[in-house]
């Protein structure tokens, strides 16, 4: 109970020696709940939930002395904790108990080439051996559960990135706090298609039940495809916002190799998005490995802003079917909860095995802007809902296409005197030269063509 005021490594020589004494006349009992699992692998929920629970009471803050700060919920509040070694005292049903945040120190010392190298820690829970059934059934149950709703109600959500292993038993996401503003009601896109994604995304949350009745693991997966400036993950942070999930954005150029993406899928939490963008440009998963090979030597000779991002993408072996089996082998063996989402801009080129439903539940096009689109725009952007050039705008928005992006950017003010009609004139200059663009490359196009074509029938023609 004490163990903290003894030199932590004259307690490894008493514990070792004298193990079966103490134990004969101690009279209290020791669960050690360790943050990792033994294999290093998971992160273990009950740590967590003990954490918040301790964290929530009243005797944390009355008997600990020294305590981590952590902000809370949009950085309103803050949530103390126990500092290393510190003890603080519970009481369940008349019985006392004491926990003690411990660190796991290592018996040889370790020199590390990386600074901040992560130190494991536990909580032991100590009691008298008179109490062990009502302890480790009722208090410990009664524990977890409020651990896990304080969790939930403090819960500031976060943004996951993984970052190259140095070990392999490192856990590789480093996270901040995710404060997207993005909603359903600011993302421009139709609204009747607005209404069926987050319909479906409540009803995947709904439907635990649901998926245990069909056999199938709780989880979905969304593809996103469209154009660059469409919009795609700003409709991943509405999402994250709509269901209250954390994001893990899944960076593979910076995983190895299969083993490691395994491990890092596994280490995540349900009530997660999984996100990997641009997941044609990723990785080659087209089959073509040598083609493109080819070309970005060639891009790399001539980029070099590209170039470390290309060599880091050689340095990855993650392979396609790798990736499908930590997807398919994530969304059967882990809690689920979970949903995955993939970008691309290039739907086209991408591997059906990647995408087939079953694994890509829903396929969302990520369309340029309509009028119903840019009313949302105007309204995020100007705080108006119609204006005389509303109509305008409308039919050329009809006859050439232009991203949200970019009326988004036409539709900022830029300077102090700039009002809504001068932004609503701005784009329209915007869409005229847009429109212009797109008549001239048809022009050129259709020249190029009925020169090829005059050509091959020359061609024909010498050599009959
Ligand atoms: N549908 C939309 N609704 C609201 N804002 C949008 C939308 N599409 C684009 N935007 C605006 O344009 C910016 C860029 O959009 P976003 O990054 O979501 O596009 P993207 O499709 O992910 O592009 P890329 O393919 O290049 O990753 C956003 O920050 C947002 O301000
Ligand atoms: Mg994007």
């Amino acid at each position: 109970m004490f163990k903290q005021h003894i030199p932590r490594q004259a307690w490894y020589f008493l514990e070792k020696h004298c193990h079966k004494l103490v134990s004969l006349f101690n009279p209290y009992l020791e669960i050690t709940f360790y943050e990792f699992s033994i294999n290093n692998f998971l992160r273990n929920k009950a740590y967590s939930e003990i954490q918040s629970y301790l964290s929530g009471r009243e005797e944390t803050s009355l008997h600990a002395s020294r305590f981590k700060a952590d902000v809370i919920k949009d950085s309103r509040r803050i949530a103390l904790s126990m500092e290393d070694y510190e003890e603080v005292s519970d009481e369940y049903k008349g019985v006392r108990v004491w926990w003690v945040l411990g660190k796991k120190v290592p018996r040889t010392p370790v020199v590390s080439f990386y600074p901040g190298s992560y130190d494991e820690r536990d909580y032991t829970l100590t009691f008298h051996k008179r109490y062990r059934e009502l302890i480790t059934g009722d208090y410990v149950n009664q524990v977890l559960e409020e651990g896990k709703a304080i969790a939930v109600t403090n819960r500031q959500r976060k943004l996951y990135k993984n970052v190259p292993s140095r070990a392999w038993y490192e856990n590789t996401w480093s996270h901040v706090y995710f404060e997207h503003p993005a909603t359903f009601d600011t993302l421009a896109m139709a609204s009747k298609k607005k209404e069926a994604i987050k319909k479906d995304l409540i009803k995947f949350t709904e439907g635990k039940e649901y998926y245990a009745k069909i056999g199938k693991a709780w989880n979905r997966g969304y593809l996103l495809f469209g154009p660059p400036g469409t919009g795609k993950s700003t409709m991943i942070a509405a999402m994250a916002n709509c269901l209250n999930y954390d994001v893990y954005d899944l960076e593979l150029t910076s995983v190895e190799n299969n083993n490691e993406l395994r491990s890092l899928l596994v280490d995540i939490s349900s009530k997660s998005i999984i996100v990997i963008e641009d997941i044609y440009c990723s990785l080659d998963l087209s089959g073509k490995r040598k083609e493109n090979e080819e070309e970005e030597e060639v891009k790399e000779e001539k980029n070099s802003v590209k170039n470390v991002g290309q060599r880091r993408k050689k340095k990855s072996n993650v392979t396609l079917s790798g990736l499908l089996n930590c997807i398919d082998g994530l969304w059967s063996t882990c809690g689920g909860e979970r949903i995955i989402v993939f970008t691309t801009n290039h739907v086209d080129k991408l591997d059906p095995a990647l995408i087939r439903r079953g694994r890509m539940d829903k396929h969302i096009e990520m369309p340029y802007c309509c009028f119903e689109a840019f009313k949302v725009l105007a309204k995020n952007y100007l705080e108006i809902e119609s204006h005389e050039l509303f109509h305008e705008i409308g039919s050329l928005l009809g006859e050439t296409y232009i991203t949200p992006a970019d009326v988004a950017e036409n539709l900022m003010p830029k300077s102090d005197e700039d009002d809504a009609g001068t932004c609503l004139k701005n784009l329209i200059e915007a869409l005229k030269a847009a429109k212009e663009k797109a008549k001239k490359n048809a022009g050129e196009e259709a020249e190029l063509k009925a020169e090829e074509a005059n050509g091959s029938i020359a061609k024909g023609n010498a050599s009959n």
